[in-house]
């Protein structure tokens, strides 16, 4: 099975964000991501809008109508604004995630025990349009049962535990719990999902070590390496244009 990478935009956003010039593009970015052999296209758009806003999410939309093999991931807290994106524009896939408004980063997932049968009928609604559903989790065997139980298709294991763990004494540990919370989701009929703080140093080992991952979604470390990876083409560049004032 090959897993899907999916781009989480939300970073190219922040920076463009902090001038009024468009650039850096959201749209170009995912352009560019997918010619280069992306799966998919990711965005969190949050209520405070400190990154991702909502004419991102419609011009993504509009754009990945020329790439009809790539998915649209959208993500979001379904009580907050997440619904009204899923309604409007019916993305293949919506992950619901339980963040609080302005909260720093996603550092949890769900707890079904408490929010099971209030998330349940959104679950229910988006699904209805056509949208698939994946539940951002901790990696805990036990709480996939609950999430098939809601409706869900598919979760997302929430993997910054893995992604902190990772290359200390504790990764074999972590490796183990995210590979039986897999095991567990795949026993209940859920696909799986996973993301958060995966990068090109953890993530080898953790697709070998987890079975069946349908899709990453990644950012923070990918748009890092993107800017990283571009610096020593973009300096040619730069002094390209300026050999050509002569200098
Ligand atoms: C759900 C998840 O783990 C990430 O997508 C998270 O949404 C990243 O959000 P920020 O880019 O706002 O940190
Ligand atoms: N769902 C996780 C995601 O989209 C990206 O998270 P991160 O790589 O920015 O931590």
């Amino acid at each position: 099975m090959t897993t899907a990478l999916s781009v989480n935009l939300n970073k190219v956003a922040l920076v463009r964000n902090t001038r009024h010039l468009g650039i850096p593009s959201v749209t170009r970015a995912a352009t560019i991501c997918l010619e280069a052999g992306a799966h998919g296209i990711t965005v969190h758009p949050r209520p405070d809008a400190r990154h991702i806003r909502a004419d991102d999410v419609r011009e993504l939309h509009a754009l990945l109508k020329q790439w009809p093999q790539a998915e649209f991931n959208i993500e979001g807290n379904p009580f907050h604004n997440l619904m009204d994106f899923v309604r409007e524009l019916r993305p293949q896939q919506a992950t619901f995630v339980p963040d609080s408004e302005g909260q720093f980063t996603s550092d949890h997932g769900w707890n079904l025990a408490v929010d099971g049968e209030r998330v349940k009928p959104l679950i229910a609604q988006a699904k209805a349009l056509g949208v698939r559903v994946s539940l951002f989790m901790d990696a805990d065997p036990a709480a996939m049962p609950l999430a098939k139980a809601v409706g869900a298709d598919r979760v997302e294991l929430y993997t910054e535990p893995y992604a902190a763990a990772w290359g200390t004494p504790r990764q074999q540990d972590e490796l183990q719990r995210f590979a039986a919370a897999a095991k567990a989701a795949q026993a209940a009929g859920l696909g799986v999902n996973a993301g958060h703080d995966l990068s090109r140093d953890n993530l080898t080992d953790f697709l070998r070590a987890v079975p069946g991952v349908q899709e990453v979604s990644i950012g923070h470390a990918l748009i890092s390496d993107a800017l990283e990876l571009g610096y020593a083409a973009t300096i040619r560049a730069y002094l390209q244009a300026m050999g050509r004032a002569g200098q």
